[in-house]
This record gives structure tokens, C-alpha cells and sequence, in this order.
């Protein structure tokens, strides 16, 4: 039967009681979303945690001294290069995997001391994908599962299952076994068997992984409604900078293993040293291309049919001298535009490395 581990099944070398993560107990101190004050502490504290893996020489210190708030009924987005830590932080805050120092608190309790069962019974997440469905049951029975594990009785909370299988537009799969989805469709059913079970704070790792543009926009948009309607406390992992541009109120990016930015997607990008601006013509040529090298910073060439569009790192009296510099080999300008940083380019500057194209990021053409 191909029936993957659901995402407190994930291997790790020092687990914690994994199941806690997404298979608490309902004991006397947890209450459900809809018992709990919205007012209280953050969702999530993490301070000043550290995981190394191994020991030695060969040891990877995986997350290094991080410390994170995240606000109720807010959308975080993690970004990072391959091997940053993303994944790590996010398993020390699901208990998956313990930290060597550092503490974390969901919803205000220490999910290293006795309360842990409590801390996790508004937690869930959605690691690598789609792995958490059950493929033999219909979409609906799994929605109905994820809730029973999580204490629910699934008739009391059948309404809501009715609206994520709307909101994800998933109601003509309610009765369909999910190994007979596409991949994109399984990923939407992971999502909603997330959902399913009215966590308070979700961690979705790749959400968007697989999906096509208009299902990614679905997914995107329930994200926002979710958290803005029902208070739903988002951290999202991903590659996708369209994602993480679209829903996030706050971006924290990491590389090796450190907070290397953490702010809002517009302070980022306004914080951004990028004026640039793309000039297209057919007059530009080899030759002026290098003699533009030798004043400017050209960032990218593009070649389309007869015309060729440079973009150029330029503003004030440089923006000047660049249309002098054109007007003087004989470029008749077509068109010039002004181009507007994104996070993709933001990210680029603070952590040196470029997004990994292969994980669903593709360059925008900017990579001539
Ligand atoms: N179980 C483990 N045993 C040993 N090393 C590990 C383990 N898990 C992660 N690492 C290492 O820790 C570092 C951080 O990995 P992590 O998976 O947290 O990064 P990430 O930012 O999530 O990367 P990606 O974007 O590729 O998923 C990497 O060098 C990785 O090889």
C-alpha cells in the first residue's frame, strides 16, 4: 500500500517524542482553536537555537544560535539556499528534532518541558510535500482522519472540511481515493489534511511544490484567507519567491544556519540597492555591449528576435551618462524602463547565493 509516513513520521536522528507533534493527546490542558482567547502569547518563540549534527570534523552545525518570534495570524515565509538550516529550525519547532541549546514556545508553552502535548495540540505541519495523505482514502476520509488524530470528532467539524474542499476546489475530488489524483491535486489534499484538524500554527514546508500556476494561485489565496478570517498562524518554507512575495507578511531569510534578514517583503525590497534600468534597441551590438561593461554594471543582456534589452545598474547623474553613452554609439533607444527589485534579487544581495532554479524558481529570463 502506498501509504506515505504522515510528517511526524519524518526520520531524524534525536527525535523527541515525534508523535506529539501531530498525534497529542487531548489531556485536560488542551483546549480546542475555537476555546482559546485570540489574545495571548506569540504562536511561536524560538530562542537562541542551535542544532549541530555529528560530532567532529564532519559535524554540520545545521541551525545556529536562532531566535524568532512569530505573531498570531501571521504568514512567515523562511527562505534560504539548499542547506541553510530551513528545514532544521522548523523540525526544532515541531519537536521533531531537539535542540542542543536554545528554547522553543508555541502558544507560550516550552515544548521541552511536561507541557509539550499541550504545546502541540495547535500545531501541524505539511513536510515535503505531499507525503502525509493516506493514497486508499477518498479525499474527504482523509480530512475526516487527520481530525480524528488530532482528538476532533470529524461530524463536528464537517462544515469546515465542506469549505477548505471548496476553497481548494477540491469538491469534485471529496469522494475520489487520492492515489487517483494528480500530483498537484495530492498536494492540495495535503494542505487541506493539514487544515483539517483546525491547528492554530502550520508549518508548510513547499507548499506550492508541483502545482500548476492557477492551482498555486488557489493555494495562495486560501493561505492569505485563512490567516486574515481565521487567525491561522503560517510558516512557509519555499523556494518559490512568488509564494513568499504573494502571501507572507514577513520574510526571514537564512544561510548557513543564521538569520541573515527578517523583515517585511516591502522593507525588503525597498531596502534593496537595485535602481536599475532595462534599455531595449536593435542597435545594441557586441561592441557597445562592452563599451557599456566598462562604465556600468550591466546585469543581464537579453536577445529577443532583432532587438536586444540590456538591463543596467543606474540611477541619478549615472542614469544620465548612460543615455549619454548610448546617444553617443549610435543607439536609437526603443524603449527604457525602470525595473523594480524582487525578492528574488533581495535575497541574491543578503545571502550571496542565487535561488535553486531546480526547486521551482526559474530566473525570469534574467540569467543571459
Ligand atoms: N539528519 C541529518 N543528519 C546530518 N546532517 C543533517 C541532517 N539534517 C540536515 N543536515 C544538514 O544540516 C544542514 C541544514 O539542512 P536543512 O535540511 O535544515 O537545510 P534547508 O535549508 O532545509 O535545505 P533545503 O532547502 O535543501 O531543504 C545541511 O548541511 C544538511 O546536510
Amino acid at each position: 500500500m502506498s501509504e506515505p509516513p504522515s510528517a511526524s513520521a519524518v526520520d531524524s536522528p534525536t527525535t523527541t517524542d515525534s508523535a506529539a507533534a501531530t498525534e497529542p493527546d487531548r489531556d485536560s490542558s488542551t483546549d480546542t482553536a475555537a476555546e482559546r482567547p485570540i489574545d495571548g502569547p506569540p504562536a511561536l518563540v524560538v530562542d537562541g537555537v542551535s542544532k549541530r549534527f555529528g560530532s567532529g570534523e564532519g559535524s554540520v552545525l545545521a541551525v545556529d544560535d536562532v531566535s524568532l518570534t512569530v505573531e498570531r495570524g501571521s504568514i512567515v515565509g523562511l527562505l534560504g539556499p539548499n542547506g541553510a538550516g530551513k528545514t532544521t529550525l522548523i523540525k526544532c519547532a515541531l519537536g521533531v528534532v531537539l535542540p542542543d541549546t536554545g528554547s522553543v514556545r508555541v502558544f507560550g508553552v516550552d515544548i521541552g518541558g511536561s507541557g509539550h502535548r499541550a504545546a502541540y495540540a495547535n500545531v501541524d505541519a505539511m513536510l515535503e510535500g505531499a507525503r502525509n495523505d493516506y493514497w486508499r482514502l477518498t479525499v474527504r476520509e482523509n480530512l475526516r482522519y487527520f481530525a480524528t488524530i488530532r482528538g476532533i470528532d470529524p461530524d463536528s467539524v464537517a462544515d469546515r472540511h465542506d469549505r477548505l474542499l471548496e476553497r481548494l476546489e477540491l469538491v469534485d475530488k471529496a469522494d475520489t481515493a487520492v492515489r487517483d489524483l494528480s500530483r498537484g491535486m495530492k498536494q492540495k489534499v495535503s494542505l487541506a489534511s493539514v487544515l483539517a484538524g483546525g491547528a492554530e500554527l502550520v508549518f508548510l514546508d513547499e507548499p506550492t511544490l508541483g502545482l500548476d500556476v492557477e492551482s498555486s494561485r488557489t493555494l495562495r489565496r486560501e493561505l492569505r484567507r485563512l490567516a486574515v478570517e481565521e487567525g491561522l498562524t503560517i510558516v512557509v518554507s519555499s523556494h518559490d519567491m512568488a509564494v513568499i512575495e504573494d502571501v507572507c507578511d514577513r520574510v526571514v531569510m537564512m544561510a548557513d544556519g543564521r538569520i541573515v534578514a527578517d523583515d517585511t517583503v516591502s522593507a525588503l525590497l525597498s531596502g534593496a540597492d537595485r535602481d536599475a534600468v532595462r534599455v531595449t534597441s536593435p542597435d545594441i551590438d557586441d561592441d557597445v555591449l562592452a563599451a557599456l561593461r566598462d562604465r556600468f554594471e550591466v546585469r543581464s543582456v537579453a536577445v529577443e528576435g532583432d532587438r536586444t534589452s540590456v538591463e543596467v545598474a543606474a540611477a541619478g547623474d549615472d542614469l544620465y551618462a548612460l543615455m549619454d553613452a548610448l546617444r553617443a554609439a549610435g543607439v536609437t533607444i526603443g524603449d527604457v524602463r525602470t525595473v523594480q527589485p524582487d525578492l528574488e534579487e533581495v535575497f541574491v544581495d543578503v545571502t550571496g547565493m542565487e535561488v535553486d532554479v531546480s526547486q521551482g524558481v526559474d530566473d525570469g529570463g534574467r540569467s543571459s
